[in-house]
């Protein structure tokens, strides 16, 4: 039997490099198609690369027909909740626009399985936390807002078209490829992880902290990490479950258990032996005081059970992405 084909939009980007090698691991060649704005060509290790925009429908039909691909994994969106606020314009044009091209090339191309990346960010501030999938969703800024768009629209075309889907929202994406082959990085880099390893290294001068009166047991944000190797596992086993014939699934990807932003410090700390010079600084426009998945589902469904997702691995793992020195090596 010849190796599945598997289109993954934004392959060439964070969570998507690090779900290239999962799949290659796991016996599927991903086709990686990414326009680079984003993302690394050197990260593009595991299939071959397709360099175009999602929303040139006549290139992705062209990739998903030379290849004979069996499923879709789109990631490819713009994901910083500050710069949605900012320039709407592009997000929803490259996220939902991007997402329709996609489906559009689905259809005329005969692929009917798509997993699509969605986010916590659908929920808004949620009446409590851990959420479940059934908490109501009311996002609070553009990207939020594009996510939301997106599962409607899949889920309309599942009615309609028959088009199967995995709408998997994740949680805080962190760390790195555990085999040290993938790095933890953002085009800009605006991720709480990546700045306080920064400024353990000395990289950045200072890390602000933004918002210490938030009704959280030390005032900061408090949101659920999730190791990437874990959450590209989660796309292996929804993959497997939708080639098996499984029915949609929409499901958190999260680990249940939630760290502040004080708590992440402090693993910070102990990881690198090293001190983080912060400031504390008022509120950062659109973020919620607690997002914690409630990852029962997931488990029922897939079995999806995270294996790294420990604050300090989660730390340890992306510290040489920034040059941190790690002091317990012997524990990798
Ligand atoms: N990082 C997180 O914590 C997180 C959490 C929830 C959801 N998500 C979602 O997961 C997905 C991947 O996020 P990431 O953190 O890996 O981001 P990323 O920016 O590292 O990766 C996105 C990739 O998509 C590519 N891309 C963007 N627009 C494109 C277009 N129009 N055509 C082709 N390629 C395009 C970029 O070049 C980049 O390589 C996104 O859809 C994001 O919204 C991320
Ligand atoms: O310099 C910084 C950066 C972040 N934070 C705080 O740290 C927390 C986490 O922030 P960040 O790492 O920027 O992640 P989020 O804003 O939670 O967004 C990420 O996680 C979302 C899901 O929660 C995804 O949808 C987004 O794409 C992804 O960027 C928040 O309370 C921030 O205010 C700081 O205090 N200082």
């Amino acid at each position: 039997m010849s190796t599945p084909a598997i289109l993954v939009t934004g392959g060439a980007g964070f969570i998507g490099s690090h779900t290239c090698k999962a799949l290659a691991g796991a016996g599927y060649l991903p086709v990686t198609l990414d326009n680079l704005s984003r993302g690394n060509r050197q990260d593009v290790r595991w299939g071959p690369f397709v360099e175009a925009d999602t929303r040139d429908t006549a290139r992705v039909a062209a990739a998903l027909r030379q290849h004979r691909v069996s499923a879709v994994i789109h990631f490819a969106a713009y994901a910083y909740v500050g710069e949605s606020v900012e320039q709407p314009e592009i997000y929803y044009d490259a996220n939902v626009g991007g997402l329709l091209s996609v489906l559009r090339a689905c259809r005329e191309a005969g692929v009917d399985k798509v997993i699509f990346s969605s986010s916590c960010a659908t929920y808004g501030i949620p009446d409590a936390v851990p959420i479940c999938e059934d908490a109501p969703q009311r996002p609070i800024n553009p990207y939020g807002r594009t996510k939301l768009i997106g599962e409607q629209v899949l889920i309309d075309y599942a009615r309609a078209y028959g088009m199967h889907h995995a709408i998997l929202r994740y949680f805080n994406a962190a760390g790195a490829d555990p085999a040290g082959e993938l790095s933890e990085k953002h085009v800009p880099e605006t991720h709480l992880i990546p700045l306080a390893l920064m400024a353990a290294a000395g990289r950045i001068p200072r890390l602000d902290v933004y918002g210490t009166d938030y009704p959280t047991p030390d005032g900061t944000c408090i949101r659920d990490y999730i190791h990437v190797a874990d959450l590209a596992d989660g796309h292996r086993l929804a993959l497997t479950h939708l080639l098996g014939g499984g029915a949609d699934l929409e499901l958190n990807l999260g680990t249940g258990h939630g760290q502040s932003i004080f708590e992440v410090l402090d693993a910070v700390r102990r990881v690198t032996g090293r001190s983080v010079p912060t400031r504390l600084c008022p509120r950062r426009p659109g973020d919620p005081p607690a997002l914690v998945a409630d990852a029962g589902r997931a488990r029922r469904m897939l079995g999806f059970a995270p294996q790294h997702s420990g604050i300090e691995t989660i730390v340890r793992h992306a510290a040489p992405s920034f040059g941190v020195e790690k002091r317990h090596e012997e524990r990798a």
